[in-house]
């Protein structure tokens, strides 16, 4: 059973203006109650979600000496490989039950970013591994951009305010493994509660199982999306941009029943970041006398850095 509202990118994508302004109001709605949507007919193929699932795979189960050939001192886990339980929830001490690596923008020329941004860490014992990590990463990029406007049109701004700073922007495409459960985890999950650092997450693999999300109320909630759904939530850059209006839901992956650890769980989200110089300043759209502002003005760039620091990835 899905518990998190549904909603079709085809819609938005229609030239019938109430369709369009249907899904507004239908992602605008979640965003201000649970956070967390599951988007239909967004841009990645089965194909490509196939062929990505079979590079991810393979390369999880290289040796951990090659894999951590990839794990590159003083990148803050910002590209390449980030081994078994390093990093942990903010707040947290265990780590968390997984692995993953990290896919970053590659800048259009004219953007001005190629300095910016660390060059992707290439794989050389799977010749399409990269290729094909960047063709979903962009993909996803492209889906969020849409998924943005939508939310630029309910805020009441227009509706292409995000894409300056969401296209080229710093995201982080970083698939997952939580590898079977050998031995008693000893408070250590899956991922342990947190709220996303980003604006947006698009997260494919959810619908086998495992997500859940905290209701406002305390309550956790499986989300369990249709396998051709993505999971699409509202992270903290967002929430704090808006003011609270959209809102940053605590969620978690928690262990499987016992029965079930010798099963491995593969997952991808793509963090959607826009460029470091994007102002997250509370916008004047969402401040009133009954919301007033709640955030100190920063940037993304200062922002992601306070946080790298608070979940493990940079020591200061
Ligand atoms: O693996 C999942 O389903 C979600 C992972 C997640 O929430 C995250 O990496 O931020
Ligand atoms: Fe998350």
């Amino acid at each position: 059973m899905n518990n998190i509202p549904s909603v079709d990118l085809a819609d938005f994508l229609s030239n019938d203006p109430s369709r369009k302004q249907k899904f507004v109001n239908e992602i605008g709605k979640a965003y201000e109650e649970i956070g967390f949507v599951a988007l239909k007919n967004h841009f990645l193929s089965d194909q490509l979600v196939e062929d990505l699932y079979k590079e991810i795979k393979n390369f999880f189960a290289l040796p951990t000496a090659t894999k951590e050939k990839y794990e590159i001192e003083g990148l803050g886990g910002q590209r390449g490989y980030t081994s078994f339980g390093k990093e942990h929830a903010k707040g947290k001490k265990e780590g968390d039950l997984k692995e993953f690596w990290h896919f970053g923008q590659e800048p259009d020329a004219d953007a001005n970013l190629i300095e910016e941004y660390p060059d992707n860490v290439i794989v050389e014992e799977l010749k399409d591994f990269n290729t094909t990590g960047m063709e979903a990463y962009k993909m996803l990029e492209k889906t969020g951009i849409y998924v943005l406007r939508a939310l630029a049109i309910y805020i009441g701004l227009d509706e292409h305010y995000f894409d300056h700073w969401a296209s080229n922007g710093n995201s982080i495409l970083r698939p997952i493994h939580y590898p079977p459960i050998k031995e008693e985890p000893k408070g250590a999950v899956r991922a342990g509660a947190h709220g996303d650092i980003n604006l947006i997450t698009l997260l494919m693999g959810a619908s086998t199982g495992g997500l859940q999300v905290q209701h406002r109320d305390g309550q956790w909630i499986d989300a369990l999306p249709e396998e051709d759904e993505l999971v699409i939530n509202v992270g903290d850059m967002l929430e704090r941009h808006t003011n609270n209006k959209l809102r940053s839901t605590i969620h978690r992956v928690v262990n499987p029943p016992k029965d079930q650890w010798g099963k491995p769980r593969y997952s991808i989200p793509f963090f959607m970041h826009p460029r470091s110089d994007m102002k997250l300043n509370c916008l004047e759209k969402c401040i009133t006398e009954d919301n007033p502002k709640h955030y100190e003005d920063i940037t993304a760039g200062e922002f992601l850095h306070q946080r790298l620091v608070e979940i493990g990835l940079i020591k200061k």
